[in-house]
C-alpha cells in the first residue's frame, strides 16, 4: 500500500490541490497527480488537472468554494478508485491555511483545540481562513482517523524585526497582539529555497519576491529570510490587488463609514471584493483582460497604472529596507505568465539599477534581466503545494498515521 499525502490550497480565487507520494525521499517537486478549480468567485470558473486542461465548470454561484472543495473530493475520491491497482490510500491530508496568528509559527497536526484556535483567526484572513477550515472541520468530522496538518502562510515571517510587525497604534494595542504578521510565507519559502539553487549568492544578498497573484505582496529577504513585506495585519495590506484595496489611508475607511453611511459589512465587502483592478476597471480583476483592451478603456488604462505604481513604490521601500538590492524574483500566476506587468515594474524600477532583457521576459525565461543589470532579475514558478507536502511529512509519525 503506497501512502498519499492530499495537500488543499485555498486560494482567494483557487482552490489547488496535489498528491504527493509520502515514501518517496527525497518528496519530489512534481506531485503524482495535481489540478485547480479556478476563477471561483468569477465569471468563469475551471477545472483543470494533470494532463487535462481547464474546462469550465458549474459551481452552486450562493457558494461557490463550497462547491468548488466538494468538486476537488469527488475527483480525487474518483481518481484513487479508478487506480485500484495501484494500491494508493491517502494517509495525511496537509492544508495551506493563511493565518496561524501570533501561536503557530511551524506546521502543527489539527486537532479539535487546533481548529478552535485557527477559527479565531477568521476576522483576519475572510477570504481564505473559512475555506481551509471548512475542509478540515468536515475531514475531522467524517475521518477523523486521518492526520491532518495545517502550515500556515504567516510563519516564514516570524523572522521579521519588532520594527515591521510593529502598528503604529496605541502601545495597549501591541500588548493585545495587533501586530503585521505578513502572507503568502508558503511561496515565500519555496522561493527561499528555488532561487537559492538557481542563483547561488545573488539571492541570498537582498532580494525582493514578488507574489503577484490574485493577492499579491512582496517579501523583502536578506540570506533567505523574511525582514520586510507589504502585507500585514490582515490579506488586505500592501499591493493593490485583483480585488482588494491594498494599503488605504484609514481615514478613508471612517469617511466611507461616517459621511458615506455604509455599515462595517459593506465597507468590509467593498475592501476586500470591489476594490482593486475590478473596482477601478470596473470590468475585470485579471490584468490580461485589462491589458487587451486598455488602448480604448481609459478606467482600464488607470486600474493598470495605479497596480503598477504601488508595486514599484513598495519595491522602492523595501530596497531602502534592505539597504540595496541584489535580486528581484517575480512568481505566482501573473509574475510567472505576464511578462507585460513584469515589463512596467523592471521600467520604474531602472533607478535601482534594473535593466531587463525583452526577449528574455518574452519566453518567461528564468533570468530576464541583462547581464549587465545591477539587479538580477528572476522568474520563478512557485510551489506552495511541495512546502506544504514537505512540512506534513516531516512531522513526526504521519506516514505512519
Ligand atoms: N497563463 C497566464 N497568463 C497570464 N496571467 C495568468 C496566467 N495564469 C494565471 N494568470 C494570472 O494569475 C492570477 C491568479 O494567480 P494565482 O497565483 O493562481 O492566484 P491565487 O492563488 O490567489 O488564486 C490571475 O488573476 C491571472 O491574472
Ligand atoms: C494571503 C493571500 O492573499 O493569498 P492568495 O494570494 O492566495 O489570495
Ligand atoms: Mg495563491
Amino acid at each position: 500500500m503506497n501512502d498519499l499525502i492530499l495537500v488543499l490550497n485555498c486560494g482567494s480565487s483557487s482552490i489547488k490541490f496535489a498528491l504527493f507520494d509520502a515514501a518517496a525521499q527525497p518528496l519530489p517537486r512534481t506531485p503524482l497527480w495535481n489540478g485547480k478549480v479556478d476563477g471561483i468567485t468569477g465569471p468563469r470558473p475551471t477545472f483543470g488537472e494533470t494532463g487535462v486542461a481547464p474546462s469550465p465548470v458549474a459551481l452552486d454561484a450562493a457558494q461557490p468554494y463550497h462547491a468548488a472543495l466538494a468538486h476537488i473530493r469527488e475527483r480525487v475520491r474518483a481518481r484513487l478508485g479508478s487506480r485500484a491497482d495501484m494500491q494508493y490510500r491517502i494517509a495525511a491530508v496537509a492544508h495551506r491555511v493563511v493565518h496561524g496568528g501570533a501561536k503557530y509559527s511551524a506546521p502543527v497536526r489539527i486537532d479539535a483545540a487546533v481548529l478552535a484556535d485557527l477559527k479565531a483567526y477568521i476576522p483576519l484572513a475572510p477570504l481564505h481562513q473559512p475555506f481551509a477550515l471548512e475542509a478540515i472541520e468536515s475531514l475531522l468530522a467524517s475521518r477523523p482517523d486521518l492526520p491532518q496538518v495545517a502550515c500556515f502562510d504567516t510563519a516564514f515571517h516570524h523572522t521579521l524585526p519588532d520594527v515591521e510587525k510593529m502598528l503604529p497604534l496605541p502601545w495597549s494595542a501591541w500588548e493585545r497582539g495587533l501586530r503585521r504578521y505578513g502572507f503568502h510565507g508558503l511561496s515565500y519559502a519555496y522561493m527561499a529555497v528555488a532561487l537559492a539553487e538557481r542563483h547561488g549568492d545573488a539571492a541570498r544578498g537582498r532580494a525582493i519576491v514578488a507574489h503577484l497573484g490574485s493577492g499579491a505582496s512582496l517579501c523583502g529577504m536578506r540570506g533567505l529570510e523574511s525582514v520586510s513585506t507589504t502585507m500585514g495585519f490582515s490579506a488586505l495590506d500592501g499591493l493593490m490587488m485583483g480585488t482588494r484595496c491594498g494599503a488605504l489611508d484609514p481615514g478613508a475607511v471612517l469617511y466611507l463609514m461616517e459621511i458615506e453611511k455604509l455599515t462595517l459589512e459593506q465597507v468590509g465587502h467593498v475592501l476586500y471584493h470591489e476594490s482593486g483592478l475590478l473596482g477601478i476597471s470596473g470590468t475585470s480583476s485579471d490584468p490580461r483582460d485589462l491589458l487587451a483592451v486598455e488602448g480604448g478603456d481609459e478606467r482600464a488604462r488607470a486600474a493598470l497604472a495605479l497596480y503598477v505604481r504601488r508595486i514599484v513604490r513598495e519595491c522602492g521601500a523595501l530596497a531602502a529596507a534592505l539597504g540595496g538590492l541584489d535580486m528581484l524574483a517575480f512568481t505566482a500566476g501573473i509574475g510567472e505568465h505576464n511578462a507585460d506587468i513584469r515589463a512596467r515594474v523592471c521600467a520604474g524600477l531602472a533607478f535601482l539599477g534594473v535593466e531587463l532583457d525583452a526577449a528574455a521576459n518574452a519566453a518567461h525565461a528564468p533570468v530576464i534581466s541583462t547581464p549587465g543589470s545591477r539587479v538580477r532579475v528572476a522568474v520563478e514558478p512557485t510551489n506552495e503545494e511541495w512546502i506544504v507536502a514537505r512540512n506534513a511529512a516531516c512531522i513526526a509519525g504521519l506516514a505512519a498515521g
